[in-house]
């Protein structure tokens, strides 16, 4: 067996995302049996001992049926008060299902907004650890009603994928109605499994397609999810949920990605991935190279011009003088105390000024 497959089979602490075409038919609904069926392979990881939080999709698949409704809305309006409809009925079937074991479930709906806001990212850290703690299974879905179209997750794949990081998962398991990813579409002839993707060099010439007519992202977005996860240190499994036993018992089916030598801090890749950035910092060619090769701190010497509107505390991208992005970083200052430190030397400074405009634990590189 692989180091990878081995690594995602022994994970302690795992993220599941189950897509809504593994879930939900477009017909009849949101499917019990299949429901039950996975539960009883999460059941089985967790009387293994690892500790999981589901990130399940599908409140738009199990609303239509209910509504009367034959397609996946297009518009954002129906597609939120269909999915205020599923939710209900796609959390009580966790919970109805869960139950069967004696669990209790904890319905955890996050926006983008949500984790890109460092004290909303920090409570929902809290709430999935407490309900660890608390030996419940955390329920993870985007909260659709609120969410709008410029700060949606978009797909779950890239949620869960965030998710993994910021409940600090040592494994994330993408499950989905197709068996792996492959070189093609494999609804459009024939295709190759890739069983596991070590690098960029294993996605060559993989024509990654849309999704079924209940899923949002198709491959395309589980791929950027799968890099997400593992580029950040946490492996990831591919796999359908018909497979559940397997990709769950010891990782034997699908296709896993390596993960990145170093495990990103839950910090750092909130800074790097998924904190909004409030302005640009821009910087000379001497100071990119210090923070970039020489992982020193920010000092107000090596910054030519600052844009946007940010303030202490706030996240920030770090630009070469060209404009292109090179890290990003947690300022110490406002814009306006920037403003007036470009440029110049610590020692021209008063000593309110003498902290790096970024430190360097603040700063991921790009
Ligand atoms: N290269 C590929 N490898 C595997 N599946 C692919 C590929 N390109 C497109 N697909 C399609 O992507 C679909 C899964 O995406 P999607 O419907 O969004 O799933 P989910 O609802 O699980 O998020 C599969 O049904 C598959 O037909
Ligand atoms: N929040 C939406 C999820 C949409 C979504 O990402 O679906 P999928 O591509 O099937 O994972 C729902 O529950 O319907």
């Amino acid at each position: 067996m692989s180091d990878t497959r081995d690594q995602v089979a022994h994970a302690r602490r795992v993220v599941v995302k189950i897509g809504s075409s593994a879930l939900t038919d477009l017909h009849d609904g949101l499917d019990t049996a299949r429901l039950d069926r996975l539960v009883d392979a999460l059941e089985a990881r967790m009387r293994a001992g690892s500790d999981v939080i589901v990130v399940s999709s599908g409140a738009i698949g199990a609303g239509l049926a209910p509504l009367g409704l034959t397609s996946r809305p297009k518009d954002l309006a129906t597609k939120q008060a269909v999915a205020s409809v599923g939710q209900l009925s796609l959390a009580l079937a966790w919970g109805e299902s869960f139950a069967r074991y004696d669990r209790v479930v904890g319905q955890v709906l996050l926006t983008a907004h949500d984790i890109s806001v460092r004290a909303h990212h920090a409570n929902a850290q809290r709430t999935l650890d407490r309900l660890r703690t608390l030996h419940a299974v955390p329920v993870v879905n985007e909260n659709d009603t609120v969410a709008t179209n410029e700060i949606r997750f978009g797909d779950n794949d890239r949620l869960a994928a965030l998710v993994a990081h910021l409940s600090g998962a040592d494994a994330l398991f993408l499950l989905s109605d197709v068996d792996g990813l492959y070189d093609g579409d494999p609804r459009k002839g024939d295709a190759r499994l890739i069983p596991e993707v070590n690098g960029p060099a294993d996605l060559d010439g993989v024509i990654a397609g849309s999704g079924g007519a209940l899923g949002t992202g198709g491959m395309a977005s589980k791929l950027s999810a799968a890099r997400l996860a593992a580029d950040g240190g946490v492996p990831v499994l591919l796999a359908a949920a018909a497979q559940a036993d397997a990709a769950l018992g010891d990782a034997s089916v699908g296709t896993v990605f390596a993960a990145g030598a170093e495990r990103m801090s839950a910090r750092r890749f909130w800074v790097r991935h998924a904190a909004e950035s409030h302005g640009r910092i821009i910087l000379d060619d001497g100071a990119v190279q210090a923070i970039s090769r020489r992982r020193r701190s920010l000092l107000p010497a090596g910054v030519v011009d600052v844009g946007g509107e940010f303030h202490s505390g706030d996240v920030v991208e770090l630009t070469d003088i060209h404009g292109v992005v090179r890290a990003r970083g947690v300022v110490a200052y406002d814009i306006d105390d920037v403003r007036q430190m470009l440029g110049k030397s610590t020692s021209e400074l008063p000593a309110d000024f003498a902290r790096p405009v970024i430190h360097a634990d603040d700063l991921v590189v790009i």
